[in-house]
């Protein structure tokens, strides 16, 4: 039984406690996660004690990064059907630019096999792990799993060589549509440890190693996917992606790596996102 606790469950309590839980509710969670009981009541109470302030969070171990992924030198990626090309790179975290990962007609069947079957887009829930609709994430999608027909099998496999990681650790693609207004405030795709709701997900796959994002369209204004940390600003076009990397070997996450979609302004914006897990997903 655990009788140490790391920096994310400190924050976990932290968080859980300023949002009214009750401290036996957490204690009866980390039980339940391996904690000894004593331990976990002694943990809670001190940071619960009659304090009012608000108790500082406490920094997680820094991340390390590892060797990439994702090749760090040279312009083009060529894959089985397709020369990708490499237009600027982050190397920490590592972030890529990349044209010509699908062609614009490639963009447009994506969005025609959506458009039929869009519904309001969900995000998990991190105490529950189950799927709800949130004002943060205003945008409208479907997805398509892996290898679903023959068009989306090609796609799959180009974008496994892109992401230089193995298809059958790929989630199926995922489509989303904003409208005017339409944002996805900045956020992690990995799935914090200490959230109670993650583990469902984490139990599938491992957790989340990397993302593609690719723009389907070219939006009038705005929708330009931001990474804050970074000060990095990416304007959506038609066929062109972000790639970004934040898992290493032994399943730290990378909070640099938050991000998100900027309101759309004029027009409409589409994108089509890839999500890879350490190991196979399905
Ligand atoms: O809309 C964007 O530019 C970002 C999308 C995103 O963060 C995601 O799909 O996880
Ligand atoms: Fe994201």
């Amino acid at each position: 039984m655990k009788t140490e606790i790391t920096a994310d469950w400190q924050n976990w309590i932290i968080d859980n406690l300023a949002r009214g839980c009750a401290p036996q509710s957490l204690v009866e969670v980390m039980a339940g996660k391996g904690f000894d009981p004593i331990f976990a009541n002694a943990i809670v109470f001190h940071f619960s004690n009659g304090s009012t302030q608000a108790v500082a969070r406490v920094p997680a171990a820094a991340y390390m990064a590892e060797r990439p992924r994702f090749p760090m030198e040279g312009g083009v990626i060529q894959t089985h059907d397709r020369a990708v090309r490499v237009s600027a790179r982050v190397n920490k975290p590592v972030v890529a630019i990349l044209d010509d990962v699908l062609s614009i007609e490639e963009c447009d069947e994506l969005v025609h096999l959506s458009k039929n079957k869009l519904k309001r887009s969900t995000i998990v829930d991190p105490q529950t792990g189950t799927e709800e609709v949130i004002d943060d994430r205003s945008s409208y999608g479907t997805f398509f799993t892996v290898n679903e027909n023959e068009f989306i099998a090609r796609l799959d496999r180009r974008i496994a060589e892109v992401m230089h990681w193995p298809i059958e650790n790929g989630e199926g693609m995922q489509i989303l549509n904003y409208k005017i207004g339409g944002e996805y405030k900045p956020h992690f795709d990995y799935f914090p440890v200490a959230d109670q709701g993650s583990q469902v997900h984490l139990k599938n796959g491992g957790q989340r190693v990397s993302t593609l994002v690719m723009y389907l369209n070219d939006v009038d204004e705005g929708g330009e996917t931001i990474f804050p940390e970074l000060g990095l600003t990416i304007a959506p076009k038609k066929g062109s992606a972000v790639y970004f990397e934040y898992c290493n070997s032994q399943s730290q996450t990378d909070p640099l790596t938050l991000h998100g979609g900027n309101p759309v302004l004029k027009g409409e914006k589409w994108i089509a996102t890839k999500w890879m897990r350490q190991g196979r997903f399905g």
